[in-house]
């Protein structure tokens, strides 16, 4: 190396200093349009739409499925008037004054089991538990609260009109709307469905979600790894979490940071999915293949979310099949996920947008957050005070598995001592 290179070289540094160390490394770039969270929400919201056909289905089968259209009730509940109790049933209007001793007609309504005939005036029968109510009853006795002697009844005056039956359709009107479409069916609404007579459901075909990790450091566990490399940890979390919000799991693998490998895999996951969900790769680094060829292929969206964790989340269609890489980050791919990528999974699979539902309680930690992004802290209930995790490095996977849930600190500036009412949010409203 000669002279006049070195002397290049100084020159070239004259004046060149490093950047000082800036006190938050994540300080939000001056002329970088970052997004809030809530746009980002609304901008899903609005551009997605179903991407999946429909599909009929015994209702034994339908548990955890996207109701297709509005369901009615093809019967009323309860269907007819029955008793709530065990006793003695009869007509309210022919009830004198004062107390009371009543013949006993024979026979009995048990549920199933209907009284075939009409209860005389003045009469009563005895009825058990969900039977219809004969002709002749409106109103029935707990037995506890009559004396039974040989033939009759005696009990107390003061028995309200209706006491202790049930009406018909009281709880749903046949032909009565149960169940909107985009409903995600509860082992409850197979009750409701059941109940009235609904056994066949429309819904939706299970969207299939393809999930792929993107990195050369990355091995399967249980694989030999050397220097430099490290487990693909992002891969079975999101699998995992695929799978929790019903979806068709298409594990796609591992694909090293190559363009070409990643073009192919992309080509081959729309062939057998409706969306695609990568890790890693999502920034603007050298090695950062996703968003490269979703901007490649044109119909890319890199957005900068004003969010921690999970600045970089790229948005893309790759031949009309919606692409969400997430962020390498443990942490950021799993928080990206619940918040942008699940309620946008939602609407692709025919459900409503998921407004996870957050509840204030106090804090139990002490944070001061700067304004301009929002949030999300890996946290857990105890003794109704939220909990933060010790640390918000992005890699602590650790501290995923210790959460469960998130607390959401707003845009805004806060100073949080313990007791500030924070907003909670569990993973179970994810679901
Ligand atoms: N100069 C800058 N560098 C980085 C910035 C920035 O703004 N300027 N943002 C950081 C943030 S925040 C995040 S998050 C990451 C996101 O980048 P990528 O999505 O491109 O992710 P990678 O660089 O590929 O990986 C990040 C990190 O995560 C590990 N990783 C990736 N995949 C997995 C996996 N399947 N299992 C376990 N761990 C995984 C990877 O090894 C890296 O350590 O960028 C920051 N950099
Ligand atoms: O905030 Mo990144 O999105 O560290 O994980």
């Amino acid at each position: 190396m000669g002279q006049g290179f070195e002397d290049k070289l100084n020159q070239a540094a004259e004046g060149l200093r490093p950047p000082p160390l800036r006190d938050d490394c994540f300080a939000l770039p001056a002329g970088v349009d970052w997004t809030p969270v809530d746009e980002a929400l609304d901008m899903l919201r609005g551009r997605l739409h179903p991407v999946v056909g429909q599909e009929t289905l015994p209702l034994s089968k339908a548990l955890g499925r996207v109701s297709a259209n509005d369901l009615k009730a093809l019967r009323a509940n309860p269907p007819q008037a029955n008793t709530a109790v065990d006793g003695y049933g009869f007509a309210h209007a022919s009830l004198g004054d004062g107390d009371q001793v009543m013949p006993l007609t024979k026979g009995r309504a048990a549920a199933g089991i209907a009284f075939d005939g009409t209860v005389p005036e003045g009469h009563a029968l005895r009825i058990l538990t969900g039977a219809a109510l004969p002709e002749g009853v409106d109103t029935v006795i707990l037995q506890e609260d009559v004396t039974l002697g040989d033939g009759a009844i005696a009990f107390r005056a003061g028995i309200k009109p209706g006491a202790n039956t049930r009406k018909a359709g009281e709880d749903v009107q046949a032909g009565e709307v149960i169940l909107r479409e985009g409903r995600v069916l509860t082992p409850a609404d197979m009750a409701l469905c059941a109940a009235v007579g609904v056994h066949e459901v429309p819904v939706r075909k299970r969207l299939k979600v393809a999930v792929i990790s993107t990195g050369d450091e990355l091995r399967e566990p249980g694989q030999v790894v050397e220097k430099g490399q490290i487990f693909d940890a992002n891969r079975p979390m999101l699998g995992g979490l695929v799978e929790r919000f019903g979806y068709d799991l298409v594990d796609m693998g591992r694909v090293p940071d190559d363009r070409d490998a990643l073009r192919q895999t992309f080509d081959q996951a729309i062939e057998k999915a409706d969306i695609i969900l990568t890790s890693g790769g999502a920034s603007a680094g050298d090695e950062d293949h996703v968003s490269a060829l979703l901007n490649e292929a044109g119909a890319m969206a890199e957005w900068r979310i004003a969010v921690k964790p999970g600045r970089p989340l790229a948005l893309g269609l790759w031949n009309g099949t919606p692409v969400f890489g997430l962020p390498g980050n443990p942490v950021a791919a799993m928080v990206c996920t619940l918040v942008f990528a699940r309620p946008a999974m939602s609407l692709l699979a025919g459900g409503k947008w998921q407004e996870p539902q957050g509840f204030n309680i106090p804090a139990a930690f002490e944070k001061k957050k700067k304004p301009g992004r929002r949030e999300y802290l890996r946290a857990r209930v105890r003794d109704g005070k939220a909990e933060v995790f010790k640390s918000e490095g992005s890699g602590r996977i650790s501290g995923l598995s210790w959460a469960e849930g998130l607390v959401e600190l707003p845009d805004q500036a806060a100073h949080i001592t313990p007791g500030t009412p924070v907003r909670y949010i569990p993973f179970s409203s994810f679901e």
